[in-house]
């Protein structure tokens, strides 16, 4: 990926069904969940580097013993950071107390991090700031245990603003303008809500305070509760909640835009953004690991009773697609076959634009996530080599020569590794005049395997706004001279902004949307932004279900080809020596190598949510207004 695109976080939960002296006795140690934890997380730092966190709660203490511990940290490698804080407290308290060595019950009264019931999360802000105070999880800490609450999401409302207000109005003071503080309040309203009708409900029946608590941890309805919660929620969302008495939960949006994954045996039950992190850290099968229906909510009671709850009414199923071109990790089985599908499938474009000709081409690709869409263009490639040369081959009628017949079979497609990311560079990248000079050496190259009667073929994942490829990768790539370089994306063209977790907000720096209007220049029909300006105005007063997405008028006289060659256009400076093209997967193939994940809002404009509408109206108003706004 040559586009720094903020993006996704991670969540992973864990609730231990044993005792903890089981895992003592049959793993060795106590810390197993933490353990287990810490691999869940480092499995998923792809999702979330700007912050990471983790949060437990001991089962069954007594009064006045803590039994939650959360730890958060934003240092640049923040999931190490949070685990040596934990080493480091586990080791202080195990030198102090050195005969708690094999008493799990000392351990888990001392130490603290050590419970039943775990929950971390990786971030990517995608609102708010990147301070410590944004980092989940969230507590909402409270002396009564069923009324605490610690969650941690991966997610993004379309609507934050409005459910802000409302808790406003309500008279509630919300002390942070984060999105998850927003969530929880929600949740935590109805938390004690559903807590005192249940405190009402055991007094009448005639029982003591002391009595109704524990009853109150068994009846309490979690399902209800989210559903109130999540009523007017508008996003994408997986969230993950922990209750102070035990119970556990995670909820995904209707439309299944973000991604949730479960397994369960009879010692744990797992929860994780992306299946093979479970796979891996639980050496689990493919088929044992689940996903999470759209609109359900997997509950854990503090009994250890696992529900799955529909909690909304599903929506058409809409699960992110950048999830399968980027954002998960490519380890996935069907992950790995859908990237390699997005490769497959352009090759047949790719040679329309070297002219068929694969000898005189180079093929490579941006490191590192392009890799396997790279190696489904190889494998396409080879079937098309292969072809002509049994073409070849049979065009002799057996009268072929030796030589001729191992001069044919000889021919090899040429993959090289000439993309070369030098991340480090970016930290001494300045603001001042010689930033540009910097910048254009944060992709290298390798010299000497292109000709100058070559094509250079370049996969990468997707082109957001294009501003490597423009300020550094065709510029590294044409110091080797190739006749033409051919960037190929595996992603079709982003046209509109995200609003459900990735951070795209606004219409002008996508490089798509910067075609269509250099488009409507060249023809002298740019009135049209105009006219859609005024439509999205007359809509600001609207009902999110009565937006409509006006901004597809802006890309409809165009075809995708059109757009194409101007980004390719726009993206060439002058001083290029090589012709530049540019692939772009088409929308039908995406689905076609994705079947199971058709959300395709940033390529079609079509928005699985109302609220998705109004950012997209939002969002070009900003654009014509020239105001910096997020629009959401
Ligand atoms: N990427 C995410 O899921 C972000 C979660 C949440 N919106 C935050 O900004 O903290």
């Amino acid at each position: 990926m040559s586009d720094q695109l903020k993006h996704e976080c991670g969540i992973a939960l864990i609730r231990l069904l044993k005792p903890l002296e089981y895992y003592k006795e049959k793993y060795g140690t106590a810390f197993y969940g933490i353990n287990k934890m810490y691999l869940m997380m480092e499995k998923q730092h792809n999702r979330g580097q700007d912050g990471a966190g983790f949060a437990s709660i001991k089962l069954d203490v007594k009064p006045g013993e803590r039994y939650i511990s959360r730890v958060r940290s934003n240092a640049p490698q923040p999931i190490q950071d949070i685990f040596a804080q934990i080493n480091n407290r586990i080791n202080d308290e195990m030198t102090a107390l050195p005969e708690m060595k094999d008493d799990v019950a000392a351990q888990k009264k001392n130490i603290p991090y050590v419970g039943e019931l775990l929950m971390g999360h990786v971030r990517y802000g995608t609102f708010g700031k990147n301070s410590i105070e944004s980092v989940h999880p969230f507590l909402r800490q409270n002396n009564w245990m069923h009324r605490n609450l610690i969650m941690a999401g991966n997610f993004n409302m379309t609507n934050v603003f409005k459910l802000f207000n409302k808790l406003v109005e309500l008279g509630q003071h919300p002390k942070d303008m984060a999105d998850t503080v927003t969530v929880m309040e929600k949740v935590g309203h109805f938390q004690d809500r559903e807590v005192r009708r249940l405190y009402k409900k055991f007094k009448k029946e005639g029982l003591s305070k002391i009595e109704a608590s524990p009853k109150i941890a068994q009846e309490i309805d979690v399902a209800k509760i989210l559903r109130k919660s999540a009523r007017d929620w508008d996003g994408g969302y997986a969230m993950g909640g922990l209750m102070g008495h035990g119970d556990a939960f995670l909820l995904r949006d209707p439309a299944g835009i973000r991604p949730a994954y479960y397994y369960q045996d009879d010692e744990v039950v797992v929860v994780a953004s992306e299946r093979p992190v479970i796979q891996t850290a639980f050496n689990a099968q493919f088929e044992d690991v689940h996903e999470l229906d759209p609109g359900k909510a997997i509950i854990i009671k503090k009994d250890g009773t696992v529900t799955l709850d529909q909690i909304s009414e599903p929506l058409e199923r809409k699960a992110c697609s950048f999830e399968r071109i980027y954002f998960s990790r490519g380890s996935d089985a069907e992950i790995y076959q859908e990237r390699k599908m997005l490769g497959r499938l352009l090759f047949p474009k790719i040679m329309e634009k070297i002219g068929n000709d694969i000898d005189n081409s180079v093929f490579s690709y941006i490191p590192n996530t392009a890799e396997t869409s790279f190696y489904g263009m190889i494998e396409a490639a080879h079937q098309v080599l292969n072809e002509q040369k049994r073409d070849a081959i049979l065009a002799g009628e057996g009268k072929l020569t030796q030589e001729q017949v191992e001069n044919t079979l000889s021919r090899k497609l040429r993959t090289e590794k000439i993309a070369i990311k030098d991340a480090k560079l970016r930290t001494f990248i300045t603001e001042d005049s010689s930033r540009d000079d910097l910048v254009a050496h944060v992709y290298d190259v390798t010299y000497g395997v292109v000709k100058p009667t070559d094509h250079l073929v370049i996969i990468d994942d997707s082109i957001v706004r294009g501003t490597t490829l423009k300020k550094s990768i065709l510029k590294m790539m044409d110091r080797l001279h190739p006749k033409s370089i051919v960037v190929v994306s595996s992603a079709p063209q982003i046209r509109y902004p995200d609003c459900y977790g990735i951070d795209m907000a606004r219409l002008e720096g996508l490089i798509a949307f910067q075609a269509a209007l250099h488009l409507h220049k060249d023809r002298g029909t740019e009135s049209i932004i105009k006219d859609i300006y005024a439509k999205c105005k007359v809509q600001l007063e609207y009902e999110d279900r009565d937006v409509v997405n006006y901004v597809k008028e802006l890309y409809d006289p165009f075809t995708d080809e059109e757009i194409s060659d101007k980004i390719a256009e726009l993206l060439s400076d002058d001083d290029l020596n090589a012709k530049v093209e540019i692939i772009y997967q088409k929308v039908e193939d995406l689905h076609k190598a994705c079947p199971k994940n058709l959300g395709d809002w940033y390529f079609t404009g079509d928005y699985p949510t109302d609220g998705g509408n109004r950012v997209v109206n939002r969002a070009f108003i900003n654009f014509f207004e020239g105001n910096d706004e997020r629009a959401y």
